[in-house]
């Protein structure tokens, strides 16, 4: 099963913290800034909307003002046609306010207009704007309405009288609303941007005087509710869905003279397109700083991770006398990897120790001193893995039963140590002298051949049967020789040719050498007692 290891865990864990922090911190920013956004737009479009709604304001008071100046003047003038004519030339073309001017006698007769070419001079008007102001005798704006030509217009009036209070009719001027040649229109401008922001304005009815469109001046807009608060006389701004149900951020303020109202609206979605690409430069800078983070956040997990990764290496092969010195290289640079790793080493030598006292006891063959077939097939297994190569003397006492039966079993342990004693002393601090059972014995020579081994077999034989034995005469031996990998390449086949030419050495009369795979090469007849 895969497992984590401490290095990738802490990497893991780093990454995932730091990952959660930057899109908190991010999360967190995003809103910020959003609300920061539609903060300003709202504040930028109610600033807006003021301002225009003050200019429309002092325009129109400063339309009226023109007329009431005019009307102090007229009285002097009603029966001089040629000065009438004059004067509604000045007030048409003086400032531009009017698209048109006319003095108008109570009766409803025109007496004078500009531009001539309206060709109403004369003319008697019926209209019901023109009987309103003439009913009104006080200064008056009038409500939005198309005029005769069909242009929707504002009509502003001012009554004339004479110093003795007579009330001799009202000079008039119209202002053509929605048209270019419209003065207020060219006030209130045609600023409206690509991204679907909006400027307009309603009369008190909700009939739109001014749009961007000039197809909608004169609709009535419904359901916006911008519209609906400025038209309670509220200047204001919120974010509200507008009759097209879009998304607008609207700033709102109504004109105080007239009872309309100027709406300056921007959609969401325009606003925070422009969030959308600061976030991302945002992102941009952050990854910027949280790529080099990550690296010092690798190279220092690694450096955390090594010491307690090799300790773990180790602790894996714990039964191998490497181990410890493994342990001893191990860069323990901070306190907890130091002090496991001083725990290791004393658990270490401690259970080296131990397993080493038990090791020589299970090896070894308590009478003899020598290894035992349990350590002789312990060092077997490890040649073998080692690819050490090593010759095998299998020998056995002759007629040892009689030794015990003539001298008594106490006897034969030591006739059994005597041979042990002469077999260490022909052999090299590198052989393995073990005692295989009961009065078998096995000589493991490494790096030696079957030739020289079929020597030190010949010279242990000579050895044994010309000195005295604790029965106070001389035994012999017989002996079988073999060579790993030279006679057989498996370990087991190898030793159980050393036995059969063991065995062969013991059919041929005892007291002799026999190697694998050729003739006796030894005999020498030795009495026994
Ligand atoms: N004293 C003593 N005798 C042992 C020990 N282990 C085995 N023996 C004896 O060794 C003798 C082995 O006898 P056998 O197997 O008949 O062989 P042998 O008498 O040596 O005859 P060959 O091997 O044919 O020459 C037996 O009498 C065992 O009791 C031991 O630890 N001490």
């Amino acid at each position: 099963m895969y497992r984590l290891d401490l290095r990738r865990l802490i990497l893991l864990l780093t990454i995932a913290a730091t990952l959660l922090t930057l899109l908190n911190s991010f999360h967190a920013s995003y809103r910020t800034l959003y609300r920061q956004l539609i903060a300003q737009t709202l504040e930028a479009n109610r600033a807006y909307a003021a301002k225009l709604a003050h200019s429309t304001d002092n325009f129109l008071k400063a339309a009226q003002q023109q007329l009431a100046y005019s009307a102090t003047l007229l009285p002097e003038l009603f029966d001089r046609p040629e000065q009438l004519d004059a004067e509604v030339a000045r007030l048409k073309g003086q400032t531009g306010t009017f698209n048109g001017v006319f003095i108008v006698r109570t009766d409803g007769r025109v007496l004078a207009t500009a531009p001539n070419s309206l060709g109403l001079a004369g003319s008697v008007l019926k209209t019901q704007e023109m009987l309103a102001a003439l009913r009104a005798r006080q200064p008056r704006i009038s409500a939005p309405y198309a005029g005769v030509r069909g242009y929707l217009l504002v009509f502003l009036s001012q009554p004339i009288s004479t110093r003795d209070g007579r009330y001799l009719g009202y000079v008039g001027g119209a202002i053509h609303l929605g048209k270019h040649d419209g003065s207020l229109q060219a006030l209130l401008g045609n600023h409206y941007y690509q991204d679907g922001s909006q400027l307009y304005v309603v009369d008190a009815n909700r009939h739109l005087l001014h749009h961007q469109d000039p197809s909608q001046i004169g609709e009535i807009v419904n359901g916006n509710p911008a519209v609906e608060a400025v038209l309670r006389g509220e200047e204001g701004s919120r974010q509200l869905l507008d009759s097209q149900r879009t998304d607008m951020l609207a700033g709102y303020a109504p004109v105080a003279s007239t009872g309309w109202g100027v709406v300056a609206q921007r959609p969401s979605t325009a606003t925070l397109a422009a969030l959308d690409d600061l976030m991302l430069e945002i992102l941009f800078d952050v990854l910027l700083f949280f790529v080099p983070l990550l690296v010092a956040i690798w190279w220092l997990s690694k450096l955390i991770a090594r010491p307690l990764q090799q300790l773990a290496i180790t602790a894996r092969h714990w039964e191998f006398s490497s181990a410890q010195e493994q342990i001893r290289h191990v860069h323990s640079w901070y306190f907890e990897a130091e002090q496991l790793k001083l725990a290791m080493l004393n658990g270490l030598a401690l259970l080296h120790g131990k397993l080493g006292r038990l090791n020589q006891e299970n090896i070894t063959d308590p009478l003899t001193g020598l290894v035992n077939r349990r350590g002789q097939q312990f060092a077997l297994k490890r040649w073998q893995e080692q690819q050490q190569p090593f010759a095998v003397i299998a020998l056995d006492i002759d007629h040892f039963k009689q030794v015990n039966d003539n001298h008594g079993h106490d006897v034969g342990d030591q006739v059994l140590q005597h041979v042990s004693h002469l077999m260490d002393s022909v052999s090299r601090s590198s052989d393995l002298v073990c005692r295989s059972g009961g009065e078998e014995f096995v000589l493991l020579l490494p790096e030696t051949s079957l030739e020289a081994a079929t020597q030190v077999a010949e010279r242990l034989r000579g050895l044994i049967s010309h000195t005295q034995a604790p029965t106070g005469a001389f035994v012999t031996i017989s002996a079988g020789v073999a060579h790993w990998p030279g006679s057989a390449s498996s370990v087991p086949t190898v030793l159980k040719l050393a036995d059969e030419a063991l065995y062969r050495a013991k059919r041929n009369g005892r007291n002799r050498v026999v190697v694998t795979g050729q003739q006796e090469i030894g005999s020498e007849d030795a009495p026994l007692d």
